[in-house]
């Protein structure tokens, strides 16, 4: 990994019944990076953090290369495009447009003909009151809002909440456009396991306010599987020499069905054993979370 877009050291957040931190992360410039986790991980609070309205009290954030100042952010916000979790409720008698203006306002890479496209592209509009609008109608706006001033850094949480399919994919492909530029860069935090796979470069688990791990998206995916596997008796078979072994159930006698995170020394491991490999499952994103979990004694089994 190259430059970073954003870096948090030993950032610490505490409140009533939840911890943030401490912890680092770093998240590349010019990549779409996914942040998943369950509810209540710690998501929200990471962007809340990144945009400079919660101050940990611990560590430091930089963001696009400054230590964020807690005084003077208005600089920075410049290159940031934000699309919270929940739309704001505090302008909801403005229309669209009118909200609009104020952005084309305060932001000075501003561009009409991008804010256009976008609601085009997007099938949105702005000619109506923010409480008249649909859910899905008013995340395609806001979405459309936090690109429109061509910000360096996207943060996005849970950007598809409300989409129907349709709205979904021209989601996907108005970010694939914005990723173009090799000086953007996207934090998107999601549940949606299509939307990692087809959008993300790099993934983080974030569980109960703490990094699990962060990993290249192909890399990850193709290490995790799940085997089933056939091993005759009296062959001294081990499953759990397995290489990245995680866990396992014998099906029945000699019959075993094993998860493990290493996938090609697993095969190449296999091979030297008296075993049938009678099927291979590659794993999907939310059971090698809960297998982060698991292992992290966050879930249990
Ligand atoms: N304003 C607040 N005051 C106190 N605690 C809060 C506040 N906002 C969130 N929390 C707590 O912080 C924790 C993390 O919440 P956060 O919204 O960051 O999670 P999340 O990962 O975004 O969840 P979700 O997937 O449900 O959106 C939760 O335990 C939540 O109850």
């Amino acid at each position: 990994m190259g430059e970073h877009a954003i870096a948090l050291n030993s950032v610490k957040l505490v409140r009533d019944h939840f911890t943030f931190g401490p912890l680092d992360l770093e998240i590349p410039k010019g990549y779409v990076t996914a942040i998943v986790g369950p509810n209540g991980s710690g998501k929200s609070t990471l962007f809340r953090m990144i945009m400079n309205t919660i101050k940990p009290q611990q560590g430091n954030v930089h963001v696009l290369g400054e230590q964020l100042d807690y005084d003077n952010d208005d600089e920075l916000k410049q290159n940031i495009g934000y699309l919270q979790e929940e739309a704001t409720t505090f302008d909801y008698f403005l229309k669209g447009s009118d909200k609009a203006a104020f952005h084309a306002k305060w932001f000075r890479g501003w561009n009409n003909d991008t804010y256009q496209r976008l609601i085009s592209n997007l099938t949105t509009r702005d000619d109506l009151q923010l409480k008249k609008m649909s859910k899905g109608m008013r995340r395609k706006f806001d979405l459309s809002l936090a690109m429109a001033h061509h910000p360096k850094l996207l943060l996005l949480d849970e950007p598809s909440s409300g989409l129907d399919p349709l709205a979904w994919k021209m989601m996907i492909e108005v970010l694939h456009q914005y990723m173009e530029n090799e000086d953007h860069t996207v934090l998107m935090a999601t549940h949606i396991v299509d939307e990692v796979k087809r959008l993300a470069d790099y993934i983080v688990f974030l569980v109960d306010g703490q990094v699990l791990g962060m990993y290249e998206k192909d890399e990850l995916l193709q290490s995790w599987s799940m085997y089933f596997v056939e091993a005759s008796a009296g062959s001294g078979f081990d499953v759990r020499q397995m290489p990245g072994y995680c866990e396992h159930k014998e099906v029945s006698t000699g019959f075993y069905e094993v998860i493990c995170s290493k996938s090609l020394e697993a095969e190449r491991w296999l091979e030297t054993q008296v075993v049938t490999m009678r099927s291979k499952q590659i794993l999907e994103l939310d059971e090698i979370l809960l297998q982060h979990m698991k292992k992290a004694r966050l879930y249990a089994k």
